[in-house]
């Protein structure tokens, strides 16, 4: 049995779930990996010189063991994440130390503790085996995973479960991620697929889309309100384009930044007015490595108030990090938020704390989200509420060159990876959803 014949069952229309379980899985099959004796390879690079081309490999892996509560899942596409491009330069940490970590924990999590990392964060393909003790999914269904991992073992999770002591980013933290022929999750990480979706569109979202839902949407964020203005970095990005979504279905009002014509275009197409091309207008939030230029965050503000009548920002989007932290601290009015949840330009943030304390804003802190955000998230998504912004897709061969597109900002949205699928645009079911949304699916498109 080889990876052809599961690909020959997705494909077939009369394929039932006992067809799928009476399947025998390949005992390796083809992913994505890092290695661990290659975490040195950019030594004494600065990260822009880091090149994923170098350090991403596509490897024939031994098909891991099925534990309890977990799925093996063929994939039929994934997509790239920012993560997947801090584990391929091989920062701020290795991500072998997280699987070492994982693995000390008990006799099952020994598994990810490997000489190679599996690695992606998102899928969409189907079920072929489920372990012990799971019922809520068969073989056969056609799901994609989001990707948090947990034990919930302890009670610290249980309220909201992005706070249990064990939680990770499957596919970053743990192993046998989505950029391969087959990955292996947790049961409570499948949700369906959209039906209206090929299956690389139905990939793109789910990491992205969960995150900016909890950052900015949930009560666990910022509690998003109609009317808010709500201040998006990287508007036309991967994070940035599902914030300006929800903004704008919100009722909020968007203050989209970008770097260029052709990424405000995109803005304005998802429908946002109020948009700051940031090459354009030059701004220069730092004088150099240590000193801020105060000056620039207030003609930051005061062309966010030439859009908003002279109102001030209630919610930042935050995640560039260092560059524009002060800016987006300083641009928020008095008792609002800024939530972030990365940090690409530097960890260490610098802001007067005189703004913060004194006009009594808040900052949150925000990561991924609870498995009932990432569910509705995904199911705003599948209702044709929110859409994918998938623009180039990639064979699992070219994943290093998509990490590389990344890693640089040469992309827009959302990038695609064909993992099993042959080609683009299969798994659609439902045709007649797809058609009504079908210019907002290809808005990035080939841009
Ligand atoms: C969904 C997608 C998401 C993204 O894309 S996010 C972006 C990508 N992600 C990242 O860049 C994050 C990468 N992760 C990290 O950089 C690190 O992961 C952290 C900085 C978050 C954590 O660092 P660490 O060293 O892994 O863990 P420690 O929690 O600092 O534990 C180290 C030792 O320090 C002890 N410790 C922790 N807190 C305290 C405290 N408050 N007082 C005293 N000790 C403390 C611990 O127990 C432990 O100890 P012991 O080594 O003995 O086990
Ligand atoms: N904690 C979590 O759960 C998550 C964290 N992340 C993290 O968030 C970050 C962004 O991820 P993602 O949106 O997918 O990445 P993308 O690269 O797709 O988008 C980020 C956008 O941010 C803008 N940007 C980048 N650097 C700067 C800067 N110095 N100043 C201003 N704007 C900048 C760029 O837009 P433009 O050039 O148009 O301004 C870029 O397109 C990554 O660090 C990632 O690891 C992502 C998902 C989940």
């Amino acid at each position: 049995m080889t990876v052809k014949d599961i690909l020959a069952a997705i494909q077939s229309p009369d394929s039932t779930s006992e067809d799928f379980a009476a399947l025998q899985i390949p005992e390796s099959y083809r992913a994505i990996t890092v290695h661990k004796d290659e975490t040195e390879m950019f030594a004494g690079l600065a990260t822009r010189d880091k090149d994923p081309r170098k350090s991403i490999h596509l490897d024939e892996v031994p098909l891991p063991e099925l534990g309890p509560g977990e799925a093996l899942v063929a994939v039929m596409a994934s997509s790239v994440n920012y993560n997947s491009v801090w584990t391929s330069i091989f920062e701020p940490l290795s991500t072998f130390g997280f699987l070492e970590r994982y693995g000390r924990t008990n006799e099952l999590a020994k598994r990810h503790d490997l000489p190679y990392h599996i690695i992606g964060s998102d899928l969409a393909g189907v079920v072929l085996r489920t372990g012990p003790g799971v019922n809520a999914w068969r073989p056969g269904d056609e799901v994609v995973a989001h990707c948090l991992s947990v034990e919930l073992e302890s009670s610290d999770g249980h309220n909201d479960t992005m706070l249990d002591p064990e939680q990770r980013i499957w596919g970053f933290e743990t192993n046998f991620g989505g950029l391969a022929e087959i990955a292996l999750v947790k049961s409570n990480q499948l949700m369906p697929k959209p039906d209206h979706l090929s299956w690389e569109e139905a990939a793109a979202p789910g990491l992205v889309n969960s995150t900016a839902y909890r950052q900015l949407v949930s009560r666990n964020g910022a509690g998003m309100k109609q009317g808010d203005n709500v201040l998006i970095w990287g508007a036309s990005g991967g994070l940035g384009s599902y914030a300006t979504q929800f903004a704008l279905a919100g009722g909020a009002n968007p203050i989209c930044v970008v770097s260029s014509e052709q990424k405000a275009d995109i803005c304005r197409a998802m429908g946002a007015e109020a948009i700051i091309d940031r090459s354009a207008e030059g701004y220069k939030f730092w004088k150099d490595e240590n000193t801020q230029d105060p000056k620039e965050w207030k003609r930051f503000g005061k062309r966010i108030r030439e859009f908003t009548g002279g109102e001030d920002i209630d919610i930042v989007f935050e995640h560039p990090g260092r560059e524009t932290f002060g800016a987006s601290v300083y641009v928020t009015r008095k008792g609002g938020t800024i939530t972030t949840c990365a940090s690409t330009s530097g960890y260490m943030h610098e802001y007067d704390n005189r703004y913060l304390w004194m006009s009594l804003k808040r900052i949150i802190g925000s990561h991924f989200a609870n498995y009932r955000e990432a569910w509705e998230a995904n199911r705003l998504i599948a209702k044709g509420k929110i859409h994918p912004t998938l623009s180039k897709v990639y064979s699992l061969e070219d994943t290093g060159q998509a990490a590389y597109d990344v890693h640089r900002n040469l992309h827009q949205g959302k990038v695609g990876v064909l993992c099993m699928a042959p080609e683009e645009g299969l798994g659609v079911r439902d045709h007649e959803k797809r058609a009504k949304h079908i210019d907002a699916i290809n808005r990035f498109r080939n841009i």
